[in-house]
């Protein structure tokens, strides 16, 4: 099972200010960064998730997971079509999946996931999706379709939301702008340490 509070940042400099606080289980979603920064930025979050005992997912780069040693890797729909799943496997690397509909949902379960997100539960101002808002009852449906595959929930999370999405069946609530766009992210963090305990 992981973990239930998983932050997802765009730079390392996230995972010092969070690490020290108790998170343990945390994506790098890195966008338009030259190879060789991307690389850099992985291998220090790497060191400085190894040094606080947490678990570092890295989004979408599966040849630098591979490369750099990492445990798991998070991919969407359009990022499968064109990874290798045998050499993602054969790494060992953990693996979670996107999925948005039920077509994706069988897609997603045919790869045999670590763990399996539903997004965006409330809307989200991250990005740019053709779903608006999916619902927290979807989670509920969610889960019993995901037979025993944990599920993360993710897009619109707060504070606020997280219990009304884990009591809908999420085992995992996952979040962005609710901590990164807060006036003091780590007391933010502090209280979805609370929230999620
Ligand atoms: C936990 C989690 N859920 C969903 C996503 C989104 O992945 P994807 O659909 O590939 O979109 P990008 O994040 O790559 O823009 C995620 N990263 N993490
Ligand atoms: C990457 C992603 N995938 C589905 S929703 C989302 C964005 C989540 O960000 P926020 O927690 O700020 O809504
Ligand atoms: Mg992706």
């Amino acid at each position: 099972m992981i973990p239930r509070f998983y932050p997802i940042f765009d730079h390392p400099d996230w995972l010092r200010r969070a690490l020290p606080l108790g998170v343990k289980f945390v994506q790098l979603r890195i966008k338009d960064q030259p190879q060789d920064r991307l690389r850099e930025m992985l291998a220090e979050g790497r060191d400085l998730c190894r040094a606080h005992g947490a678990q570092l997912v890295v989004n979408d780069h599966w040849q630098l997971a591979i490369e750099l040693g990492f445990d798991w890797l998070h991919l969407g729909q359009e990022d499968l079509e064109s990874a290798d799943l045998m050499a993602i496997r054969g790494a060992g690397l953990k693996l979670g999946v996107s999925t948005h509909d039920e077509a994706e949902l069988d897609r997603a379960l045919t790869v045999i996931p670590d763990y399996i997100a539903l997004g965006p539960v409330w809307p989200t101002i991250l990005k740019k999706m053709k779903w608006h808002q999916q619902g927290v009852e979807k989670l509920t449906e969610w889960k019993r379709l995901c037979a025993g595959v944990p599920l993360v929930a993710i897009g619109g999370l707060s504070v606020e939301r997280a219990p009304l999405a884990l009591a809908a069946g999420a085992d995992c609530v996952s979040v962005v702008t609710d901590i990164t766009l807060n006036a003091d992210p780590e007391a933010r963090i502090g209280q979805w340490l609370e929230a999620t305990a």
